[in-house]
């Protein structure tokens, strides 16, 4: 392989990383639509640590994808998939959103990565640590903040573990192979000891031969790298007083596909890995959000509810109690 073939590999890999929020297939269209993209007004380079605190303000933001870049207004046809949203996230605040199908928890995901634009009435009303969001170049944005998609993307077969796990190389072996052991895949998949030993880092992965929940392991394993590589690389270049560890964390139904037991597992890997970062987590499972700061719950691109999901299911009547009641039934079922 080339080196200008292995920088496209890694090109095509970030923007798939990228798109594979959410649906897959409802994205590619969407990247279609959106990119490439402008770049005016992307005009500020924020400093190397951004996003220092992992502090979040969205003010009165309304967005559809059926708008194009520089139109004015969502025409009738084009249904807003984020209505009027309105959301403060403390540094450090755990915050999970639930709601039904197609209530716009993934959208509001894509909202913070750019994937989605606000209106162009709004655009301006997007902040991250005091920073306009629209004033960022995508790919610094997209590079600072850490996220995790459903549908994890692989680098073609026959690609190593390593480079999987890190195309851009910034990690050592022993790096590698520590968040693999985190998420339980070193002695699984990558070197077996039950079957004599496995390829190791530098073997090749097939992602077809993994399972779906396998990928959705490999996928946070990617994230807690990018974690551990952005914590040694700001205390070796920190200049100014803040955490070494904290940033900001996006997760958009990462256990979708793993059983219960292995879902509590990634949560308190989670919980654990990321003490100190501003996560924001779309989660059908309402068990799993309990221990949130905070939930926000949707429907029909709003924001219908928020508070501390103990608080919110003990309510009589809440939108959270109604969701956690459903979720009992199939749970029952199940
Ligand atoms: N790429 C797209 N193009 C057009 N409309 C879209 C696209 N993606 C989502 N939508 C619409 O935006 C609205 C919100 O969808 P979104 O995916 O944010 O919901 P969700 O709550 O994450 O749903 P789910 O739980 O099924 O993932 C829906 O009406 C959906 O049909």
């Amino acid at each position: 392989m080339t080196f200008g073939d292995s920088l496209s590999y890694i090109i095509i890999f970030y923007t798939q990383l990228e798109t594979s929020i959410g649906a897959v297939s409802r994205l590619k269209t969407f990247s279609d639509k959106v990119e490439p993209e402008s770049r005016e007004g992307e005009d500020i380079v924020p400093a190397s640590d951004w996003p220092l605190k992992g502090g979040i303000q969205i003010r009165g933001v309304s967005a559809s994808y059926g708008v194009a870049a520089g139109a004015e207004h969502a025409s009738d046809s084009q249904q807003l998939a984020l209505v009027d949203l309105n959301l403060d996230i403390a540094p450090g605040e755990k915050v999970a959103i639930c709601g039904r199908t197609g209530s716009g928890k993934s959208s509001t995901i894509l909202l913070l990565l750019r994937l989605l634009d606000p209106l162009p009435s709004c655009n301006e009303n997007i902040t991250i640590d005091g920073t306009p969001l629209h004033k960022i170049d995508r790919s610094t944005l997209r590079q600072r903040i850490i996220a995790v998609p459903q549908d994890p993307v692989f680098l073609p077969d026959g690609t190593s573990f390593q480079a999987n796990l890190d195309p851009l190389g910034l990690s050592t072996a022993a790096e590698c192979r520590a968040v693999l052991e985190a998420v339980d895949l070193w002695a699984s998949l990558v070197d077996p000891p039950a079957r004599g030993g496995g390829p190791g880092l530098a073997g090749p992965l097939a992602a077809d031969a993994l399972s779906q929940g396998q990928k959705q392991l490999f996928s946070l394993a990617r994230a807690i790298l990018r974690r551990r590589i952005r914590a040694r690389t700001r205390t070796r270049t920190r200049t100014r007083a803040g955490s070494d560890d904290s940033g900001i964390l996006l997760l958009d139904e990462v256990s979708s596909s793993v059983d219960r037991d292995t879902d509590r597992a990634m949560q308190q890997i989670i919980k654990d890995e990321f003490a100190g970062y501003t996560i924001v987590m779309v989660s059908h499972r309402l068990d799993v959000v309990m221990d949130f700061d905070r939930v926000v719950v949707m429907d029909s691109g709003r924001i219908v509810e928020t508070g501390p999901p103990r608080d919110l299911v003990e309510l009589e009547s809440s939108r959270f109690g109604e969701l956690w009641m459903i979720g009992n039934e199939s749970r029952g079922k199940a």
